[in-house]
């Protein structure tokens, strides 16, 4: 057939399939929705293509939820989504246990990771695997992470030491370091206290930031949101060598784990280890003459015991869903997820309080009060009375969210105000959005920590602050992060001081799949 011949009948099937599409039901129901104006195919696309993201951060969340409200619609392509940054509003999506699914939301990594939990998109497997992991986030199993915490932090407090003296007093970014501690938190307790090499974590890093970049590339650029034309370009063969990486590295921590485990034990030890560590009351009839060490430590099961033995013991998980439950709690990303949430959050927190000194010495002075000249480890009691510091962490988390944008795919139709939610429609839980929502937090820009004394939360919309989401779906590491942010950052306010440049321009936000800082967050570091 002669080209010309095979483009016209192309363009005319196109535009019938246009004609009918943006007749339907969905179409129509979406349209109802204000938004900003979209073209025929392209929809917003040539809005987003040209903003870089730092200034898409800023239209999504505070520009258009002002111009169109706190519900409004967005096309980056055809794929049509609903972005919501309102409590009200979210909560009647979050809460539901219907609306769990994240749909082909997170498509950009599949298929590789899309048996993870936060990337799951079949709902069955999520509720199998959210109900098998949840014990290793349970409270006593994180109190048991205490030591490691302390000690990540007397680590980190030498590399500051080393940083110091490298720059002869003066400042330096602090992101890297900052990285690679939360990954440290990560990976000696939830992975199975494994130490990275340096070469190690620096591999990981580049794995996960190239990830997001890949991610960020398709939502923006609709011809790549299609799998055959994306594998075919330069961008699609990256993602398949970093997505490879990224498995081979987590099995490697598997096995690391589970060769630990069976250090001098028979494979039949091995799996009566695995089934005594999951009583939280071991039974004294058990057949436990050669455990007494795990009988004595009544632990309970973390989440690389869990999956080992979901794997190796009750043949639920296969090889290589394993190593994506590891892969993504690793970074734990879209959102969601592990180390870089966790980082991002000690580096806004840094950046935040190098700006605002008087927080900063409430924070001092608190720690003083609990610690005096003692360099003893931090206790869950001294967490108790460090308060300051814990609105100070929260009201970071409310103006830097680390996971900035969460997504639902409707199962059904959803009535919200005076508007339909078709069933099938994406929405964008803009978390961003709704921590700068002037309606919400009053002011929103300005950093208020007071925002959480509990005198001043009365009357707040339970959703109205959520950097971990809410409801059923939300974030399984919430406990295990505030503890690790609580104890890391305790220490080294114990020991350091930190400013900023006041000639430095300030660090804004991306919009990213997770909330990175523009430019080098550099801070000038003393001893105190
Ligand atoms: C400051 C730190 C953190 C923040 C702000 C954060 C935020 C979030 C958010 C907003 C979600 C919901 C994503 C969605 O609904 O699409 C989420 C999910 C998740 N997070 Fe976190 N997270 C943090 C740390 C962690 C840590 C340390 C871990 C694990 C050790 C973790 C593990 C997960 C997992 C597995 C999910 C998916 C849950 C599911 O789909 O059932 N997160 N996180």
């Amino acid at each position: 057939m002669e080209p010309t011949i095979f483009i016209l009948i192309f363009a005319f099937l196109l535009a019938v399939w246009y004609l009918l599409w943006s007749q339907s039901r969905f179409v129509r129901l979406i349209n109802a929705l204000p938004g900003p104006k979209t073209l025929p195919i392209l929809g917003n696309a040539l809005d987003l293509i040209n903003l870089n993201q730092q200034e898409l951060n800023r239209k999504m969340s505070i520009e258009w939820v002002k111009k169109y409200g706190s519900l409004y619609r967005l096309s980056p392509s055809i794929h049509s989504m609903v972005i919501i940054a309102a409590p009200e509003r979210m909560e009647e999506i979050l809460r539901n246990p219907k609306y769990i699914s994240k749909g082909s939301a997170y498509y950009p990594t599949s298929p590789y990771l899309s048996s993870s939990l936060p990337f799951a998109t079949d709902d069955q497997y999520w509720r199998k695997s959210r109900r098998l992991l949840n014990p290793a986030f349970h409270i006593q199993v994180l109190n048991s992470y205490m030591n490691v915490f302390n000690e990540i932090s007397v680590a980190a407090s030498h590399e500051f030491e080393k940083a110091i003296e490298a720059n002869n007093g003066g400042e330096f970014d602090i992101f890297h370091l900052m990285m690679g501690c939360a990954m440290d938190a990560i990976c000696e307790t939830v992975l199975g206290r494994k130490k990275l090499k340096k070469e190690d974590k620096e591999k990981l890093i580049w794995h996960w930031e190239s990830l997001r970049y890949i991610i960020v590339q398709r939502y923006i650029k609709p011809w790549l949101q299609f799998n055959w034309l994306f594998e075919l370009t330069a961008l699609g063969h990256k993602n398949k060598i970093v997505m490879e990486g990224i498995i081979e590295s987590s099995s490697k921590f598997v096995q690391c784990h589970r060769d630990s485990l069976k250090q001098e034990s028979t494979e039949k030890e091995f799996k009566t280890k695995l089934n005594i560590l999951q009583d939280e009351s071991v039974n004294n009839n058990n057949n436990v003459s050669d455990i007494t060490d795990f009988e004595k430590s009544k632990k309970k099961l973390g989440f690389m015991d869990l999956i080992v033995k979901e794997c190796d013991v009750n043949g639920n998980y296969s090889e290589k869903e394993i190593a994506q439950e590891v892969a993504t709690m690793v970074k734990v990303t879209q959102p969601a997820w592990g180390f870089e949430t966790t980082g991002l959050a000690m580096i806004w927190f840094l950046y935040t309080i190098a700006k605002h000194p008087k927080h900063q010495q409430m924070i001092v002075d608190e720690l003083d009060a609990v610690f005096g000249n003692e360099d003893r480890p931090c206790t869950l009691q001294d967490l108790t009375e460090l308060k300051h510091l814990k609105y100070c962490i929260k009201e970071t988390l409310r103006l830097y969210p680390s996971a900035p944008l969460i997504m639902r795919c409707l199962p059904e139709d959803v009535e919200i105000g005076e508007y339909t939610l078709p069933k099938g429609v994406t929405v964008g839980l803009s978390i961003y959005g709704m921590h700068h929502n002037p309606q919400v937090f009053p002011d929103p820009e300005t950093f208020k920590p007071e925002r959480f004394l509990p005198e001043n939360c009365i009357g707040r919309h339970p959703f109205a602050f959520s950097p971990f989401s809410a409801g059923p779906r939300n974030c399984i590491g919430q406990k295990f992060a505030m503890l690790a942010l609580q104890v890391i950052l305790a220490n080294l306010l114990r020991r350091y001081h930190f400013f900023v440049n006041p000639s430095a321009p300030e660090v804004m936000t991306l919009q990213d799949v997770t909330l990175n800082p523009n430019a080098p967050v550099k801070l000038v570091v003393s001893k105190r």
